[in-house]
């Protein structure tokens, strides 16, 4: 039997009574890890070794816990200084045996809470009794700290270790270890003869740079083995579908917007016809800027414009709020928190200049709520902001583009709802299938854009228009969950690591 050079090396440094560590076997076999790794895996596939894995936790003492293991616990001390104070016999005031043991600061509260889980004794309204019965000397966290530094894990009480994880006295640190042994087949194969074979099966630098390469013969490569996994830096999956939906819409025929995170209330509620004194204008709960808490600059003809559509209405049969309007409400500065604020800047002309129909635009940005945080509700999250403006337009051209757009990530259920908007009419909410859960999940709210938003822009034919949610939407394509698991300081870095990319 013919083989490459390094399945030969890992063949012979393999041994059929016990399994040999990877590194071992490298070592013998004068190759890197990988290399040995690969053609492990390769020899595997072939039935001439067994890989087996297996994960080993190394555990490490952190700072706090390296200081308690030369001086002592929090509770110990705080049990020394209650047995001094006689609270053996009775309780003491806490004061005195918390000034007595010397512990300051957060320490305190580390003693209090460990002492009471271990029934040290109890702590009730102020006074500390101590448990004559316990042991703190035979400590089992303490031993098992001890028992970590000593470098003698394994006798180390598995629940002590576990607690000293979760004190965060000890960090665990897991790596898969992998053996290989020889099967019948190999032994076999052994005996019979191994030799190497010409081809190559790594391409060097020195193959390159030599130019010799070009005459060797390679290995094949066998797509089929088990391989290492290899964990580099990747694209987020947010980012990588936020660039996806924008490639769908260019392709869509969509240009895109882009515009500031803070903006004036002009823009991202007077505009859209929201009264300013009316709740639906905080129904956003938007985030105000207290610096500058202004914009220096609105469009005057536009302001008067939007006062004159709010107070009076528009066209002959228009009723404004007949409510106050002031400049400076809509001077106010606020974090966006939908980006239709872009929307009525570019339609007002005044991002782009005047623009005739017909016109696609769109924008995949963040924006900002003051909501509650719980697994589908964050408090800034990606919004696909879209519009198409056109001479006539129905919700069938609404509802179409939705279809074709979803379709694209595979969601082909989309379904919508009636809904209820200042700025359109009709409004639609979005709603799709979870995969994983069947639950209706809202995606998105749209609709077309009423005159009171038209005519003070100075848009005179049709305009349909969408806020989509981009978590949503991966929500629908990979069957997450809880939104907090692919965004902000909680999210599931496995999860990240493992989710199959969808191209
Ligand atoms: N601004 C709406 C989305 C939307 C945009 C444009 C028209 C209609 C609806 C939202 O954030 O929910």
């Amino acid at each position: 039997m013919k083989r490459p050079q390094t399945q030969v090396a890992v063949l012979q440094a393999a041994d059929a009574q016990e399994d040999r560590r990877i590194d071992e076997v490298a070592d013998e076999a004068d190759c890197k890890p990988e290399a040995a790794t690969r053609a492990a895996f390769e020899l595997e596939a072939d039935g001439l070794l067994t890989v087996t894995e297996e994960t080993v936790s190394h555990y490490e003492l952190t700072e706090e816990g390296e200081r308690y293991v030369r001086e002592s616990l929090p509770e110990q001390d705080l049990y020394a200084a209650a047995t001094d104070a006689g609270a053996k016999e009775g309780p003491v005031q806490m004061g005195q045996v918390i000034g007595a043991s010397g512990l300051e600061g957060a320490a305190v509260d580390i003693a209090l809470s460990n002492y009471a889980r271990k029934a040290y004794g109890e702590i009730d309204s102020g006074e500390i009794t101590a448990n004559p019965d316990a042991d703190p000397g035979a400590d089992p966290e303490m031993l098992a700290l001890e028992a970590v530094a000593d470098g003698r894990v394994d006798d180390a009480d598995a629940d002590a270790l576990d607690q000293l994880e979760r004190r965060g006295l000890v960090d665990v640190r897991e790596e898969t270890v992998r053996s290989v042994r020889l099967t019948d087949d190999g032994v076999t194969a052994l005996m019979e003869g191994v030799e190497v074979a010409e081809t190559v099966d790594q391409l060097t630098p020195e193959l390159l740079t030599s130019g010799e390469w070009e005459d060797v013969e390679f290995t094949e490569y066998n797509v089929e083995a088990d391989a290492e996994d290899v964990r580099h830096g990747k694209e987020h999956i947010l980012r990588q579908t936020a660039n996806r939906v924008k490639d769908t819409l260019v392709g869509m025929g969509f240009q895109e917007m882009e515009g500031p995170h803070a903006d004036a209330q002009f823009w991202i509620n007077d505009c859209l016809f929201m009264p300013q004194d009316h709740p639906a204008r905080t129904h956003w709960d938007q985030f105000a800027l207290e610096r500058p808490d202004e914009i220096r600059d609105l469009p005057e003809d536009l302001v008067e414009r939007v006062r004159s559509a709010h107070r009076e209405g528009v066209g002959p049969d228009g009723e404004g709020y007949h409510s106050p309007w002031t400049e400076d409400v809509a001077r106010g500065m606020d974090l966006r928190g939908h980006t239709t604020s872009l929307s009525m800047r570019y339609l007002s002309g005044h991002q782009v200049g005047d623009l005739e129909p017909p016109q696609r635009y769109f924008s995949v940005e963040k924006v900002y709520r003051n909501d509650t945080l719980d697994p589908t509700h964050l408090l800034e999250f990606f919004q696909i902001e879209g519009w198409v403006m056109a001479e006539d337009l129905s919700v069938r051209d609404l509802m179409g583009t939705f279809t074709e757009f979803y379709e694209q990530f595979g969601i082909t259920d989309i379904e919508f709802k009636p809904h209820y908007n200042p700025y359109t009419e009709p409004s639609f909410e979005l709603f799709g299938t979870h995969p994983e859960t069947g639950e209706i999940v809202e995606v998105g709210n749209s609709g077309i854009f009423r005159d009171e938003v038209l005519t003070p822009l100075g848009v005179e034919c049709d305009v349909m228009a969408w806020g989509l949610s981009l978590e949503r939407l991966l929500m629908l394509m990979y069957g997450f969950e809880d939104i907090r698991d692919v965004h902000g300081t909680l999210c599931d870095l496995e999860l990240l690591r493992e989710t199959e990319v969808m191209h």
